[in-house]
């Protein structure tokens, strides 16, 4: 591992006051990255992520008065992962997406790539299938210049479960110990519902940048264990890491339990 790989993987903290300053600096900083990726290579590529900080950060984003600074026929965007649901489904990841922010900003639907619902295509009602499915579309995204098997998004994002867990990659379930595919079908999901579709460790590590989105004391014990030095296979977020830079947006109150030498000393 070269000297930028292994500091890319150490993990920069930011802690907000709370959950709603934290998305509102969160879109900010996506605005930010997105208009600097646009400006340097055309487009920007993002992996949006479910669960309530990651669409809170979306609704944040459509509120704001720079969202225009963002060309937004020029961005391309994936998901971490979906619950395997029919299409529209109010609790689809894509579902809640769309009613938060791309509904209002009207991205190129070319662009657009959800993951695939049950009984939309020729993989049926099968979740394996469907990951598959969407592992082939990311591969035949990649541009020439990369090694593929998924493209170097610029921006992917996660949001930490309480038992940290990101995307759908849960403790000590198979997906997590994936290191071939880059998505997996997900079976018997702790979290409901039982099935679902995620990239894997692997595919995330291909980004450029990492975000890491906890808000909330349900999530101060997964953001220690997982910032403290815990495996991949007990604390998924600690497998999450990026080529560029890994960046772990708190709220106070998912931060209490940090060691006091992690917790960033001026934070606001
Ligand atoms: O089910 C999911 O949960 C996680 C975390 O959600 P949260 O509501 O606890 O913040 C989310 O990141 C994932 O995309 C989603 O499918």
């Amino acid at each position: 591992m070269t000297g930028s790989a292994a500091t890319a993987r150490v993990p920069q903290l930011v802690v907000h006051r709370d959950a709603p300053l934290m998305a509102q600096a969160a879109a900010a900083r996506l605005i930010t990255r997105v208009v600097d990726a646009q400006a340097a290579r055309g487009a920007a590529s993002v992996v949006l992520t479910g669960g309530r900080n990651g669409t809170a950060l979306l609704a944040a984003l459509a509120g704001s008065p720079a969202r225009d600074a963002v060309d937004w026929s020029r961005l391309d965007l994936w998901w971490g992962d979906e619950r395997f649901l029919p299409a529209g489904d109010p609790g689809r990841n894509d579902t809640q997406a769309r009613a938060a922010l791309l509904d209002r900003v009207g991205p190129d639907p070319a662009r657009v790539h959800p993951m695939p619902a049950p009984g939309g295509g020729p993989w049926g009602d099968d979740a394996d299938a469907a990951a598959g499915a969407y592992a082939a579309e990311l591969a035949a995204a990649c541009a020439s210049e990369e090694h593929g098997p998924v493209p170097t998004f610029d921006v992917l994002l996660l949001g930490v479960g309480p038992d940290a867990h990101v995307a759908s990659l849960f403790p000590e379930h198979p997906g997590v110990r994936e290191r071939q595919r880059t998505v997996v079908g997900v079976h018997g999901s702790p979290k409901p519902p039982p099935t679902r579709i995620s990239l894997t460790l692997p595919a995330v590590r291909a980004a450029r940048e990492v975000w890491l989105l906890a808000a909330g004391a349900d999530k101060a014990k997964a953001v220690a264990l997982a910032l403290s030095g815990a495996g991949e296979l007990q604390a998924p977020a600690a497998g999450a890491y990026g080529r560029r830079r890994t960046l772990w947006l708190l709220d106070r109150p998912a931060a209490t339990h940090l060691p006091p030498q992690l917790y960033p000393p001026a934070t606001a």
